[in-house]
């Protein structure tokens, strides 16, 4: 049966993250973009990292920032992938894929010109909204036919529209943050196991 991984992003604390993978997630999201509400020091995220143990995925999540301070949070967090928002040169992009599997972030307006992209090694698309962590979903169904096979999902995705948006698209990872939140950077343990659970039960109907 198909498994679509399941990301939490926006992990601020061991408490979380161990929440994240008792509910059975795949991946948390540890952000180091200037200026986020659920913004994370590399000790901290390395303290995440180390918690988790080997069987979930840590992704270090950038927006804009040098590949030189990518390469050394990412390092210095012990992540085991990064997410790439902002502007990237393919140079750039390829250069981080070195190190880690890259999630490269797309915005719909982007959708258009990467359909001609032949991406690197180690980079698997990922759409979200505009505005990142900003909780605002996209229009999935119209998005459709744009939407290459085995990308990646985020954009105000929480327990009760997952389902929905994983018809439309078939994503090979969902990502969600706002609606999985009591306040920024604190999860809602409920919201964030409904989640997981609406992940599972739209694998098991589009098996
Ligand atoms: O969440 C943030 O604060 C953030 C800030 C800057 C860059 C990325 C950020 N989040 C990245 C994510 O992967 C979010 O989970 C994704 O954008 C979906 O967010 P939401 O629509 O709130 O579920």
């Amino acid at each position: 049966m198909l498994r679509t991984r399941v990301k939490i992003c926006g992990t601020t604390t061991v408490g979380d993250a161990l929440l994240a993978a008792e509910a059975g997630a795949d991946a948390v999201g540890l952000i180091f973009a200037p200026g986020s509400k659920r913004l994370i020091s590399a000790v901290q995220a390395r303290e995440i990292s180390l918690a988790l143990g080997p069987a979930v995925g840590r992704v270090g999540v950038f927006l804009g920032q040098e590949i030189d301070e990518v390469l050394r949070l990412a390092e210095a967090a012990r992540v085991s992938a990064v997410q790439l928002h902002g502007p990237l040169s393919s140079l750039e992009l390829s250069q981080v894929a070195g190190y880690y599997p890259v999630l490269r972030v797309l915005r719909p307006q982007d959708l258009a010109q990467a359909a001609h992209l032949a991406w690197p090694p180690h980079v698997t698309p990922m759409l979200d909204a505009p505005q990142p962590g900003s909780g605002q979903s996209l229009d999935w169904a119209g998005l459709a036919p744009q939407v290459p096979a085995g990308i990646w999902l985020a954009g105000g995705l929480g327990p009760l529209n997952v389902g929905q948006a994983m018809r439309a698209l078939r994503p090979a990872g969902v990502d969600a943050v706002s609606a999985l939140e009591l306040r920024p950077g604190i999860k809602d343990p409920d919201a964030l196991r409904a989640f997981v659970a609406a992940v599972r039960r739209a694998d098991a109907e589009l098996a």
